[in-house]
C-alpha cells in the first residue's frame, strides 16, 4: 500500500498500516504493537479542580445543579411520581413549542434534548429559578452540556424574558449562525422568525425574533443607537473566559446598563424611568473564570452545571513533534485505517499550515486501497468565505469519512454533526492587538501555544453527538510540542491599554471628542458596519459630508467626490477572503511567472488601494460582457478570488444603503482623478501613516516602531516620501499590510499630524 513515508525526526505519532491506537503509562515511547504512544488524560485522571470547581477563598454563592447541592431537590411532582409540571405548556426538560412536533426528525431532536446533562433531573428548573432570582448568574459547565443552545430555550419558555428578546453573544460569527440554526429547528420554527442571529453583513430575524444568536461585536455596535440596549430582557454572554476585548467592553457596559435600567425599576412611579424594563444577564464560561466574572459583577451566583454529554478519552503523543502538520497528517491516517467510522477534526493554527495539510492529505488519500471509504476534506478558517465555512455542517456522504481542517474558530460552541475524533496540534495563531502608550499599536500574528482550557474545548468538539443507539467512543488526541505549555490566563478584567489606543484612534479620526462623546461625525460613522478608519474614508469621498466636531483634529473632507471609488474600495477591504489568491496555491494551468504577469496589468503605481480599484474596475467589465464561465475562467486566469468580489459586492450593497440613509450620493465618482481617492483613504488611515527614513525603512508617524512594507504589497520593491496602510502585523519583523503612496504635504493639513511635525 502506498502510505506517507515515516520521516526521520517523527517517532511517536508514526502512521503505518496496521498500527493500533494505545492508551498508555505517562512519558512511554512508542514502539508499533509493543509500547503504548499515547498517555490517557481522560476524565478521571483531570485534576479534582477541573471536575469540581472549588472556589475557596471567595464570597460568592455557590450552587451546584445536577448532582450536587440540588440533587435532591425533588420536586413535589417528582416526588408523587408525576410528570414534571409544565411551562407555558412545554413540560420541563423537553422544551418543545407552541407548535407540536410531529415529524419522527423532531420527536428525536426533542429526545436528544431530553438527554443533554443540562435536562436531566432538575437541573433545568433549579437553572430557571436562580436566573429568576438573581440580576446576573455566572452559569459554569462543562463543553457539551447543553449551556449555549437549551438555556436560552428554557428562559424563553419560562417567561423569564418577557415581552424583550433574549440576546446570545457568541465571539465567532460561524458559532452565531449554526447555533441559531440549530435552536430554531429544535423550536420547529423557520430561521429568522423564533430564533435568528446577527452577525456583520449578514443578518436574519424580524422584530418578533425571541432568541436572537450574535457575535459580540454586533451587539456592541448596538449601543451605540440603543445605549442602554432595551429591547434585550435578558443577555447571555457566552463563552465568556475567551475574553475578547469585545467581551470585556460588552461586560462592562452590561453593568452600567443593568445599574440603570434595574434602579429604574425599583423607583417605580418616579416619571419616565418606571418605563424601563429591568435586564438579566447571564454569563457562561466553560472554565473555572467564573469566580472572577462573579466579583466582577458584585458576588453574583454561580451555578455549576455538572456532566458532558459523552465522555471524551483524551490521548497526547508521548513525545514531542517538531513537525505538528505531519504528526497530524499521520495520526489521521492512522485513524481512518484503524478505526471506525467518524468524521475527524483537526485543529492547526492558520491557514498555511492548513493548506498544506489538505495538499498533502489530498495526495495521500488518493494512493490508499479502494477498500477504504474516501475521505472529503473540507477547510475551516475566518478568511473563507462563510460558505465555504459552512460546508462542514453538511452531512457525509456515504461511504467517506469527513476531514476538517480548522482553525480555532471551530473552538468553541460549535457542534459538527459526525465528529468522533479530535486531533489537536496544541498550537494556534492569535491575531494580537499590541497597543502602544504613543497610540498606533499593530497586530500580531503569532503562533502560540493554546491554553488548558482551549484544549478541553477542542476536545469537547468530539462527543457531542447524541446516538441514541450506539453508544460513542469519541476521543481526541493533543500532539505535544517540545514548548508545550499550559499558558496562564489572563486574568484581569478590561486590560486598559487597547481601550486607551482604540480611543485615541477615534480622536484622530474626529470621531469622539476630548470628552469621549461621539461627535456627530462619529455618529455618521458608526452607522457603516465596517472599522472605523474605513467609514472616516468613505464619509471623506464626499464632499457634502458633516465635519462639524468638536475635536481639533478632523481635516476638511475631501473637494472632488470619489464615494463610488471608495465604496468599491472598502468593501474589497472588508470582505473576509483575500481579494488575490497566492499564486503558488492557485489552481490555475498557467505557469506561476505568466500568472504574476497577467496581474501586473492591474498594479497601480500608487499601491494597493488603487490596485484593488482597477481588478475591481477589470471583473466588472468582464461580468456584463462575458458570460458566467468567462468570468470565471478569467479569475483563474488573474488568481483573483471571485468569492472576495461576489462578498464585496454584499458589502457594497449595504454601504451603499446607509450612504443612501446619510444623503450621500454613492454614484459620485472622480473617474480616473486618483488624487482624491488617495486623499480620503488618508483622512481614514492617519493614524495607519509612515515616513520613509534614510535607511529605506519607513517610521511611523504617529509612533515609534520602524517598518517594512510586506512582501505581498505591490508597493514591496517602492520608496516613497510617505504610506498610508491598513494594518500593521508582527511577525518576524513588523510589516504593513495594505499600502499606498500619499504625498507628504497630506500631513501639513492635518491639525493632528502638522502640530506633531511642527
Ligand atoms: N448543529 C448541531 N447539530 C447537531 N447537534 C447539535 C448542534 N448544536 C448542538 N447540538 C447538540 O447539543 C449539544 C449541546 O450543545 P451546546 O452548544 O448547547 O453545549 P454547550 O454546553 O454550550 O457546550 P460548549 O460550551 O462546548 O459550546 C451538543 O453536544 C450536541 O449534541
Amino acid at each position: 500500500m502506498s502510505v506517507p513515508q515515516k520521516r526521520k525526526h517523527i517517532r511517536t505519532a508514526d502512521f503505518r498500516h496496521g498500527a493500533k491506537l494505545h492508551k498508555g503509562a505517562n512519558g512511554s515511547h512508542y514502539h508499533p504493537h509493543k509500547k503504548p504512544r499515547y498517555v490517557d488524560l481522560s476524565d478521571d485522571d483531570l485534576p479534582q479542580s477541573r471536575k469540581k470547581p472549588e472556589m475557596n477563598g471567595t464570597t460568592s454563592h455557590h450552587k451546584m445543579v445536577n448532582g450536587h447541592t440540588l440533587k435532591n431537590a425533588k420536586s413535589k411532582h417528582e416526588r408523587n411520581g408525576q410528570a414534571s409540571p409544565s411551562v407555558n405548556g412545554i413540560s420541563a426538560g423537553e422544551g418543545s413549542t407552541t407548535k407540536k412536533p410531529n415529524s419522527s426528525a423532531n420527536t428525536q431532536l426533542q429526545e436528544q434534548r431530553r438527554q443533554l446533562p443540562i435536562a436531566k433531573g432538575m437541573c433545568r428548573e433549579a437553572l430557571v429559578e436562580e436566573i429568576k432570582k438573581n440580576d446576573v448568574t455566572v452559569l459554569l459547565g462543562e463543553t457539551g452540556s447543553g449551556k449555549t443552545t437549551q438555556v436560552p430555550q428554557y428562559l424563553l419558555e419560562s417567561d423569564i424574558a418577557g415581552t424583550g428578546t433574549i440576546a446570545v453573544t457568541q465571539p465567532r460569527r460561524v458559532a452565531a449562525t449554526s447555533l441559531a440554526a440549530r435552536v430554531s429547528k429544535e423550536q420547529a420554527t423557520p430561521l429568522g422568525t423564533r430564533v435568528g442571529y446577527a452577525v456583520r453583513f449578514d443578518e436574519k430575524y424580524t422584530l418578533q425574533t425571541r432568541i436572537k444568536y450574535m457575535t459580540d461585536g454586533m451587539i456592541v455596535r448596538e449601543l451605540m443607537s440603543d445605549p442602554l440596549l432595551l429591547k434585550y430582557s435578558v443577555i447571555v454572554v457566552d463563552e465568556a473566559h475567551e475574553r475578547t476585548l469585545r467581551t470585556d467592553l460588552l461586560l462592562a457596559n452590561l453593568k452600567t446598563i443593568q445599574r440603570k435600567r434595574n434602579a429604574a425599576e425599583d423607583a417605580k412611579g418616579k416619571g419616565k424611568a418606571d418605563k424601563l424594563n429591568p435586564l438579566k444577564i447571564v454569563v457562561m464560561s466553560a472554565t473555572l473564570d467564573a469566580e472572577k466574572f462573579s466579583r466582577f459583577f458584585h458576588n453574583a451566583k454561580i451555578i455549576y452545571v455538572k456532566g458532558r454529554q459523552h465522555p471524551v478519552t483524551i490521548y497526547h503523543s508521548a513525545e514531542s513533534q517538531i513537525d505538528y502538520v505531519d504528526a497530524a497528517m499521520r495520526t489521521f491516517f492512522q485513524i481512518h485505517i484503524d478505526q471506525p467510522p467518524g468524521d475527524v477534526l483537526i485543529f492547526l493554527p492558520g491557514q498555511e499550515d492548513i493548506e498544506s495539510l489538505q495538499k498533502s492529505l489530498s495526495f495521500f488519500t488518493t494512493h490508499l486501497p479502494t477498500t477504504n471509504p474516501s475521505v472529503l476534506i473540507l477547510p475551516m478558517y475566518a478568511s473563507q468565505s462563510p460558505t465555504s465555512n459552512a460546508k462542514v455542517f453538511d452531512p457525509t456522504p456515504p461511504n467517506t469519512r469527513k476531514c476538517i481542517l480548522a482553525t480555532n474558530i471551530a473552538e468553541t460552541s460549535i457542534t459538527i454533526p459526525g465528529v468522533k475524533y479530535v486531533i489537536d496540534t496544541g498550537k494556534c495563531k492569535e491575531k494580537q492587538y499590541l497597543a502602544r502608550d504613543s497610540g498606533g499599536g499593530f497586530d500580531t500574528l503569532l503562533t502560540r501555544d493554546i491554553t488548558k482550557s482551549s484544549a478541553m474545548q477542542r476536545a469537547g468538539r468530539a462527543g457531542r453527538e447524541v446516538r441514541l443507539s450506539s453508544p460513542l467512543i469519541p476521543f481526541s488526541l493533543l500532539i505535544k510540542h517540545d514548548t508545550q505549555r499550559a499558558k496562564a490566563e489572563n486574568i484581569n478584567l478590561i486590560s486598559h491599554l487597547p481601550v486607551y489606543s482604540a480611543l485615541k484612534t477615534l480622536w484622530l479620526l474626529g470621531a469622539i471628542d476630548k470628552d469621549q462623546k461621539l461627535t456627530p461625525l462619529g455618529r455618521q460613522m458608526a452607522l457603516f458596519p465596517v472599522e472605523p478608519h474605513l467609514s472616516r474614508s468613505i464619509l471623506a469621498s464626499s464632499p457634502t459630508t458633516s465635519s462639524s466636531s468638536s475635536s481639533s483634529s478632523v481635516p476638511p473632507t475631501s473637494s472632488q467626490g470619489c464615494t463610488k471609488e471608495l465604496l468599491t474600495i472598502t468593501s474589497v477591504i472588508s470582505s473576509s477572503s483575500k481579494l488575490f489568491l497566492d499564486i503558488s496555491t492557485s489552481t490555475s494551468t498557467s505557469s506561476s511567472s505568466s500568472t504574476a504577469s497577467a496581474r501586473i496589468k492591474f498594479k497601480h503605481p500608487s499601491g494597493d488601494h488603487l490596485t484593488i480599484l482597477n481588478t475591481v474596475r477589470a471583473y466588472d467589465d468582464i461580468s456584463s460582457q462575458g458570460s458566467k464561465h468567462e468570468r470565471k475562467e478569467w479569475c483563474k486566469k488573474h488568481c483573483v478570488n471571485e468569492r472576495a468580489l461576489t462578498e464585496a459586492k454584499k458589502i457594497r450593497e449595504q454601504l451603499v444603503d446607509v450612504c443612501r440613509k446619510l444623503g450621500l450620493d454613492p454614484e459620485l465618482s472622480c473617474g480616473e482623478n486618483e488624487g482624491p481617492v488617495l486623499a480620503s483613504l488618508g483622512y481614514g488611515l492617519v493614524g495607519n501613516s509612515a515616513f520613509l527614513q534614510p535607511d529605506g525603512s519607513y517610521k511611523q508617524t504617529m509612533g515609534h516602531s520602524i517598518i517594512k512594507i510586506h512582501p505581498g504589497s505591490t508597493m514591496m520593491n517602492e520608496k516613497v516620501p510617505a504610506i498610508i496602510y491598513d494594518e500593521l502585523v508582527y511577525t518576524n519583523q513588523i510589516y504593513a499590510r495594505g499600502v499606498s503612496a500619499i504625498g507628504k504635504n497630506f500631513f501639513v493639513k492635518h491639525p493632528a499630524l502638522s502640530q506633531r511635525q511642527a
